[in-house]
């Protein structure tokens, strides 16, 4: 078996003065797959994301990128990554063009007016190659990360948060790049809110909350476990508890015995909603209301969150 391209183990982090922000994460990623990191705000996917790039010094754990020790030969293991910020940080004066290249440089690559040239062509900033990033819209700029952080040619790519706040031309123009890196082999961790884009992008998908890594799982499996929903009945009659007969809908109670609530899983072939309608009215269990609703994100980490302990 070929050897992971990551291996986090046992990474904690304390900040100075501030939270846990991440809890003993063990991580092993393959050549070529795509991670998706879902969390919701300050789970800790930044955090961990700045570990492995050499940015953040873990309390404790250890890291290998691309068979170098991360933080014992952090400039080797850097080489092998690429990171694409949240933030713009660069030179604002600076020339697209230039501004790409350096970024090449600074990791001792030739110069490859090739490469770069790819590069602003699939970001769709070759016409504007000789303008100042202080000229850019925010979308170009965010183009202008991305090209930044290709322009070694890593053999590991970090998205931290991409398409947050961007539109959809560039949201497009991303997921294109990113399907074409993965032919060419680029190994992709992104990190997101959005189940959507975890859905859309990743092979497998980690969840993160309050710094721990809950589990990591292939896409299918983890979006079976997502794709729960609610039927909400609301009664003409309020209930003080679930009437026997209904065991196997497992249902609650809800809004202090005026709804009832059936989880039911959205993806499998039969709901059971129209038995559960029937044994209703049987029992002359009448009601007024009906609506489903999808689980939120955070029902769903509460979920996961239960499911482990
Ligand atoms: N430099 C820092 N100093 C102190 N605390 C920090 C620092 N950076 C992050 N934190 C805290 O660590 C926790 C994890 O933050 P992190 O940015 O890694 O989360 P995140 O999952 O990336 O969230 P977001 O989606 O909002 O970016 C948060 O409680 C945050 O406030």
């Amino acid at each position: 078996m070929p050897e992971p391209i990551l291996t986090v183990r046992g990474v904690s982090k304390t900040y100075k003065n501030g939270p846990t922000a991440l809890k003993s994460v063990d991580l092993t990623v393959e050549r070529g797959e795509i991670v998706a990191l879902l969390g919701p705000n300050g789970a800790g996917k930044t955090t961990l994301i700045s570990i492995i790039c050499g940015i953040v010094t873990p309390s404790s754990g250890s890291i290998t990128v691309a068979g170098h020790d991360a933080l014992g030969d952090y400039k080797a293991a850097r080489r092998a990554i690429g990171l694409v910020p949240q933030e713009l940080s660069t030179d604002q004066f600076e020339s697209v063009l230039a501004t790409v290249t350096f970024s090449r440089r600074l990791f001792g690559r030739s110069a490859d007016g090739g490469h770069v040239e790819q590069v602003l062509r699939d970001l769709s900033l070759w016409e504007k190659r000789h303008a100042k990033i202080k000229d850019l819209s925010g979308g170009m700029k965010r183009r202008v990360l991305i090209a930044k952080a290709l322009a070694h040619e890593p053999e590991l790519l970090f998205l931290d948060e991409p398409t947050a706040g961007v539109d959809v031309s560039l949201r497009r123009d991303m997921w294109n790049l990113v399907h074409r890196l993965r032919e060419n082999g680029t190994t992709i961790i992104l990190t997101t809110h959005y189940i959507e884009e975890a859905e859309e992008m990743a092979d497998r998908v980690g969840v993160i909350s309050s710094g721990e890594l809950l589990l990591v799982e292939e896409k299918a499996a983890l979006m079976a476990k997502l794709g729960k929903r609610e039927l909400d009945l609301t009664l003409v009659e309020p209930l003080d508890a679930v009437p026997d007969g209904f065991d196997e809908w497992h249902l609650a109670l809800a809004d202090e015995g005026h709804k009832l609530r059936y989880v039911f899983d959205a993806k499998a072939e039969e709901t059971g909603i129209p038995a559960l309608l029937q044994r209703l009215g049987e029992r002359n269990i009448a009601f007024k209301d009906l609506e489903t609703s999808k689980s939120s994100l955070e029902d769903i980490f509460v979920d996961l969150v239960g499911e482990k302990r």
